[in-house]
């Protein structure tokens, strides 16, 4: 299967070294996360302050699998190289042949066999909460331009102030949904959670509408009308909006309301619009949770991530429109870039934490003066691409 081919190869036909694979194994999706130098690096490490020679340019990779096509994922490391480590550092201690590798997420603990008798590697165990913290600090404060808000339609870069950034919470909406209250570098809670997640619309969407794909029940949503399935205020107000409290007519008074009708059956429902009412129904119900947890511990600050969100325009939407709607436009609603690899990310800074090796990746340093996204970006989330790739330029330094 081809995959990233500009990975594999540089323009000489080199091999490119690949170092520093780090992996989160999630209910739904595998995310790799892996550095790869610059061709011809040897010959011109960055210097430091003080010109010596002080680490490695390269490009971190990201790319994605479906949990249950996890030997397509198998096959993409081995095929690309991905465990050779070669070069600059070597990622692995090697104990009897073996190299260790660091995951996160549940199946490191469920797959780590599989990894083991096929791959010949250990899965290095990281907590998964650890992880979605380190890597949402590591984007926030070395990524340029990888937060945002989106209202009415409209996306907007929020300039992140190193100082100002604690305390924020978290909400990472994977399968399910966890709710992280983050104080500072390796220092958060997880204060809430909820199983009505990613899992809940991908599976009631797929029973509902027969759609084969996760970005077909998306890209269905663009098509629907929430009105055909969900009862609005004013459906039960006679039009009229009940102001006294608050809600207009069109607000939605009860998700799915309509499918009570006796008769109708689910085929006289449109795909389009079951999928635009559920995602409704998840996104909103996530955002109002989201916004009182913010409330419990007074945080004005919310980030959104994991790959439910998938940069899709209706769930950023309504995300935001709960937490400003329940906050009074007290409290924000934030979106990172890089949504779905935080816990990646976080196990890939792992290595600087716990690895006797000489090597880390400096989140602090001049990581961010390359850290834009790559020209080579080729990651579309509503193209159906599930292996779809994607490419950060940065540096590696010696501690
Ligand atoms: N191609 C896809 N296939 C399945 N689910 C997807 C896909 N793209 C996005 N999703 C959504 O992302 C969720 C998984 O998000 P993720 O952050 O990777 O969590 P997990 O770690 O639980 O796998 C799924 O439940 C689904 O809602
Ligand atoms: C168990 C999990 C941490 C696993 O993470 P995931 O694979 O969903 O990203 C997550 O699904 C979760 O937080 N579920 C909500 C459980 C609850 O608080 O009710």
């Amino acid at each position: 299967m081809e995959h990233n081919r500009e990975v594999e190869i540089d323009g000489n036909s080199n091999p490119i070294q690949i170092s520093r694979l780090a992996l989160d194994i999630g209910g739904s999706l595998i995310k790799l996360v892996y550095f790869s130098r610059n061709s011809g690096d040897d010959e011109d490490p960055p210097k430091d302050k003080v010109g010596v020679s002080s680490g490695v340019n390269g490009r971190l990779h990201f790319a994605m699998f479906e949990t249950a096509k996890i030997n397509d994922c198998l096959q993409f490391i081995s095929a690309n190289k991905l465990l050779l480590g070669g070069g600059f550092q070597h990622q692995e201690n090697c104990t009897n042949g073996m190299s260790f590798i660091k995951a996160t997420g549940g199946g490191a603990y469920k797959f780590s066999e599989l990894f083991k008798e096929k791959l010949g590697i250990i899965l290095e165990k990281e907590d998964e909460m650890d992880c979605l913290v380190t890597g949402a600090n590591f984007l926030l404060k070395a990524v340029n331009q990888e937060a945002f808000t989106y209202l009415n339609g409209s996306k907007e870069f929020v300039q992140i102030n190193h100082n100002d950034l604690y305390p924020y919470l978290l909400v990472n909406i994977g399968s399910g949904v966890s709710m992280i209250k983050v104080d500072g570098d390796g220092k958060f809670e997880r204060v809430s959670g909820t199983s009505v997640g990613g899992g809940t619309f991908w599976g009631l969407g797929k029973l509902l509408t027969k759609c084969q794909s996760f970005d077909e029940l998306l890209e269905l949503s663009h098509r629907g009308d929430n009105k055909a399935i969900d009862t609005l205020v004013g459906d039960i107000y006679g039009g009229m909006d009940y102001s006294k409290i608050g809600l207009s007519s069109t607000t939605i008074a009860s998700s799915f309301g309509k499918a009570t009708s006796h008769c109708k059956e689910l085929e006289d429902y449109k795909p389009e619009d079951i999928s635009w009412s559920l995602l409704r129904m998840i996104s909103n119900n996530i955002g109002q949770i989201s916004y009182l947890n913010a409330l419990r511990f007074g945080l004005k600050r919310i980030f959104f991530g994991g790959f439910f969100i998938r940069s899709h325009s209706y769930t950023m939407d309504t995300i935001a429109v709960a937490v400003h709607f329940w906050s009074k436009g007290e409290a924000k609603a934030m979106f990172l870039r890089h949504e779905g690899f935080l816990g990646a990310l976080g196990a890939f800074m792992s290595y600087e934490r716990h690895s006797l090796d000489d090597l880390v990746v400096n989140q602090m340093m001049p990581l961010p003066v390359n850290a834009s996204l790559g020209t080579d970006t080729n990651y579309d989330p509503l193209n159906g691409d599930i292996n779809g790739t994607e490419s950060i330029q940065c540096s590696v330094y010696r501690a």
